[in-house]
């Protein structure tokens, strides 16, 4: 059906509700408008694929010439469930599709530096002793509405103090931090930081499985997708890149780079925090300020996985993880996992190393060869007594500047609140926000995508139904969600003084 738009009169094909983007949100959304017989619905996808940040791609070689799959964005099923008790979405999916995963054992874990294994493996144990301390006051900060702070602080109140020159420390801390992260302990929020972790690991359960499928972690995604999209489904439009996206009282019109557009009552937006801060996508009328701060306030992750093959494994076969520890530089090649272990793809001799943050824009920025140069050099220092070959197939991604992903997942910096990060959540009249980092619970994973997309997708069909269906507030203000137009730091003006060590005024003026 094609309709007249009704701001400049061009042809725009007319839908309900369009859907941007289609990886786990998009998908979420477009499920629950499905199962509520609301079809009348568009999915407007840059890639050739569905899945978003759930990508595999091919890599080296299986003994019969055919490649491997292997994971470039998620990798984990994250907290899975426990009897009883809530189960992860992402782990009921990966039940019922029959997806390959298996169980990632942290404690499989041998600890190296320049000298080859030296074993400090007792100083992961300090940490997470430290660590727990740290959560509780985090939980009290959380409780009582005191100020947060950054892991880095909350983790020295509770005794963890490595010196910079500690270099087995560093390694022991990015394994336990910034790995799951993306952003070091400066980085990050105390509070929220710690509820992210809390709630998946805690409420589901602190199991981690890896997924391995040769099929690719988004056959959870596109499989869902069959149960309610038909093969090449006409309302999914592929290869198809918004660039803009406007909107007034009764509609939202949605352009995109190859000159098409959909006219729809509700638009979903569902790209990453990335997207939205890279102004690859602008609104008309531009987004309100108390949106475009939240957009600007939360950060966006960048975690590269460096893979390589050999024609053999000269690592220790049954172990799953390696950590090293550079003597100069924290973060540099730090976490190696081996596709080789046993329940994973022995015989693939398939080895992996993840960087985060600044290590990984700087490998981003440099070539291929020199970046194989330097892990080899950094496996040859793990392995010394082993002859480090030349791998024979080498690959790693560059989020940052994926043009419909820019990095890899959201992250919540110290100092922020949970109203600023509804600001980011909430809806602009009707154009919706759904996606990972929509989640104030599980942003950064999977499952928040989920539901997120679920949520979104719920609301509208409430605000097209005329049925109060926010789950989410109370039916007072049910239909949009809320936001703040105005949002105030803990310290009142009137605190501004001496007695809380604020010697001056606050108001100079130029003249
Ligand atoms: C390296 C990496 C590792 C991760 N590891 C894990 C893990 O182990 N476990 C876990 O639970 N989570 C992990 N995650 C996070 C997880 O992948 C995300 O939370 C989830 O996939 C996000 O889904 P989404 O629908 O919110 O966003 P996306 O998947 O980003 O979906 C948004 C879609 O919008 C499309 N798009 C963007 N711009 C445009 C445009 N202009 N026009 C049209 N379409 C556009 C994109 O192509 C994409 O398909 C990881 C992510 C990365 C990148």
């Amino acid at each position: 059906a094609v309709s007249k738009a009704r701001d400049d009169g061009e042809m725009c094909k007319k839908t309900t509700v369009a859907i941007l983007g289609g990886g786990m949100a998009g998908v979420a959304a477009a499920q629950a408008l499905s199962n509520a017989s609301m079809h009348d619905f568009v999915i407007i996808e840059y890639q050739d694929q569905l899945g978003g940040r759930v990508h595999h791609t091919d890599f080296g070689k299986k003994p019969n010439g055919d490649p491997y799959t292997v994971e470039l964005g998620a990798n984990w099923i994250q907290g899975l469930g426990s009897p009883g008790g809530p189960e992860n979405p992402v782990w009921t999916f990966s039940k019922k599709w029959g997806l390959n995963n298996t169980y990632s054992n942290y404690s499989s874990i041998l600890t190296y530096n320049e000298t080859g294994y030296t074993d400090y493996s007792s100083i992961l144990d300090e940490y997470e002793d430290k660590y727990n301390t740290a959560a509780e006051q985090a939980g009290i900060i959380l409780k009582e509405n005191y100020q947060d702070m950054t892991v880095r602080s909350g983790l020295s109140l509770a005794g963890w103090k490595p010196k910079r020159d500690d270099m087995t420390a560093q390694a022991v801390e990015w394994w336990e931090w910034d790995w799951e992260d993306a952003y070091s302990p400066e980085q990050c929020s105390l509070v929220f930081g710690t509820a992210g972790s809390n709630l998946t690991f805690n409420q589901f359960s602190d199991e981690n499985n890896y997924v391995w499928d040769q099929r690719g972690y988004s056959r959870i995604i596109t499989s869902e997708a069959s149960t309610f999209l038909t093969k090449d489904d006409p309302r999914v439009h592929l290869n198809t890149r918004v660039t803009n996206i406007s909107y007034t009282d009764s509609g939202v019109t949605i352009h995109s780079s190859d000159g098409s557009c959909v006219s729809a009552a509700y638009a979903i937006v569902t790209f990453s925090l990335g997207v939205l801060q890279s102004d690859a996508v602008t609104f008309a009328p531009a987004l309100p300020d108390w949106k475009q701060t939240a957009i600007a306030k939360f950060s966006m992750g960048t975690y590269t996985k460096i893979f390589l093959q050999f024609n053999e494994t000269f690592w220790p076969h049954d172990t799953q993880y390696f950590l090293y520890a550079s003597p100069t530089t924290r973060g540099y090649y730090p976490v190696w996992q081996s596709l080789s272990a046993p329940g994973f793809i022995p015989e693939s001799n398939i080895i992996f190393v993840t960087v985060v943050a600044d290590q990984a824009y700087r490998v981003e920025r440099q070539s291929d060869e020199q970046t194989k140069t330097e892990v080899l050099a950094v496996l040859r220092e793990m392995f010394p007594n082993a002859t480090v070959p030349e791998p024979t197939a080498f690959m790693y991604p560059r989020w940052s500047t994926s043009p419909w992903a820019y990095g890899s997942y959201s992250n919540w910096p110290a100092a922020t609140t949970l109203e600023m990060h509804e600001n980011f959540r909430a809806n602009v009249g009707r154009v919706w926000f759904a996606g990972e980092a929509t989640s104030a619970q599980y942003f950064g994973f999977l499952h928040g995508a989920w539901f997120e997309g679920q949520n979104a997708g719920e609301q509208i069909l409430g605000l097209l139904r005329d049925e109060c269906a926010n789950i989410m507030s109370t039916a007072d203000d049910c239909g949009d969600l809320r936001h703040y137009e105005k949002l105030y730091g803990s310290s009142p003006l009137a605190d501004y003084t001496v007695f809380d060590g604020w010697e001056v005024s606050s108001f100079y003026s130029s003249s």
